[in-house]
């Protein structure tokens, strides 16, 4: 393997840090354990709520909702946190909902139910759990008898969409990993029949339920997150297209713009994403953290949004002659893309331009963003 880094690498020292240093981080993760929330609003005015009307400084909310054991608590600690997935094997039952604040790109908020709340229940106040939803993200034990699970799924999106139409729904069929390809997808076509059945029969068509097949030891939950995220970004298709021109004048088979923290892509071109290649490219980020923690230094220019300071840029030629190209975008985001075409990969100053010149759309994008964000809350 031929491998080159450049040398702006040292630049990248903050973007890419170590699990031990994540206290004051880019993705710093604040949890905060917080006790259940209790009826503020009594069931029966619940048929009447106003249409939620947010707090300004409201985030989007992702709620991890499902049976008990069904994996909720190791997606979130295996995306958000690192974790290892092994050791999600040691994680006691969650009794309390577990709020995380996410800062990253953009500032979201990550909540675990524990699976045997009965949020349902006229004593909680709908408002406060499903009021600033970006997505609901129901988790089911594949492994498991998952009638019970699909069923209260099937109460859920019936209550909740009476008062919050157009809520997305994220089913992740989870733990497919012990499952052979063919339970799994035998599996997946009958969860997605007995759910959609259901929601028709009851005059809920075409309700925008997506389906997912997870597990925490591969990319897949990573994969899944990155779509489910990606619905919460309003200039999504900006930043695709941006990203497919990109890929169109330089030759890219196919380009993510990364989370550096989390993994998860928060966009990428329109050509189809294929696994072996989001994996390499996720592989890749490891690498480069790896080696700027070992070797590069504090740089104190670094910023989240408006124009960056050199960029960390490196990239790196695999046995089979694909090119992989890093480059650094600001506090939180960089760019991995995919590169076969030969005469592509030798034009790196192409590349590099081209890059140069997305990095300044891309940050003009979420610098306008944020500071919309911002007028909004002053
Ligand atoms: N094989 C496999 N096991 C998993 C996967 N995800 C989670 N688990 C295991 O499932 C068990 C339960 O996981 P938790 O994350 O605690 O489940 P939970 O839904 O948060 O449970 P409660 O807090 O009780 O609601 C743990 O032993 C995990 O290791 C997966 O993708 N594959």
């Amino acid at each position: 393997m031929d491998s080159s880094t450049q040398n702006r690498l040292p630049n990248s020292h903050h973007l890419y840090r170590s699990n031990s240093s994540r206290s004051e981080a880019q993705l710093s993760l604040e949890n905060i354990l917080q006790g259940t929330t209790q009826g503020s609003v009594p069931a029966h005015s619940r048929a009447i709520l106003e249409p939620s009307v947010k707090p300004r400084d409201a985030k989007p909310r992702l709620l991890l909702m499902g049976l008990r054991r069904s994996g909720k608590s190791s997606i979130a600690s295996v995306v958000f946190h690192k974790m290892p997935p092994n050791e999600t094997l040691f994680l006691e039952s969650t009794t309390r909902i577990q709020k995380d604040s996410i800062h990253s790109f953009m500032d979201f908020q990550v909540w675990d139910f524990p699976g045997q709340l009965e949020y349902l229940e006229p004593s909680f106040d709908l408002e406060d759990i499903f009021g600033s939803l970006g997505a609901l993200v129901w988790v089911i034990d594949a492994q498991d008898d998952y009638l019970d699970s699909v069923a209260r799924l099937n109460r859920t999106i019936l209550t909740v969409q009476q008062y919050y139409p157009g809520i997305n729904i994220e089913v992740f069929i989870h733990k497919v990993d012990a499952l052979s390809e063919e339970y799994r997808q035998d599996a997946y076509q009958d969860i997605v029949q007995r759910i959609t059945d259901e929601l028709n029969d009851c005059g809920y068509e075409n309700a925008p339920v997506h389906f997912y097949l997870t597990s925490i030891y591969d990319y897949s939950v990573f994969e899944a997150f990155s779509k489910v995220i990606q619905k919460l970004i309003p200039n999504l298709s900006t930043l695709e297209n941006l990203i497919t021109t990109l890929g169109n004048n330089c030759g890219f088979e196919k380009t993510y713009l990364f989370d550096v923290l989390s993994k998860i892509y928060i966009a990428s071109d329109t050509r189809p994403v294929d696994m072996a290649s989001y994996e390499m490219c996720s592989d890749y980020i490891d690498v480069i953290v790896d080696i700027s923690e070992l070797y590069s230094w504090d740089h104190p220019l670094r910023k989240a949004k408006g124009d960056q300071m050199q960029e960390a840029e490196s990239h790196v030629v695999l046995h089979d002659d694909t090119m992989l190209h890093l480059m650094e975008m600001n506090k939180y985001l960089c760019l991995v893309s995919v590169i076969r075409n030969p005469e592509a990969r030798e034009k790196k100053g192409l590349i590099d331009m081209n890059c140069r010149t997305f990095q300044e759309a891309l940050n003009d994008v979420f610098s306008r963003s944020w500071e919309r964000a911002e007028d909004q809350n002053s």
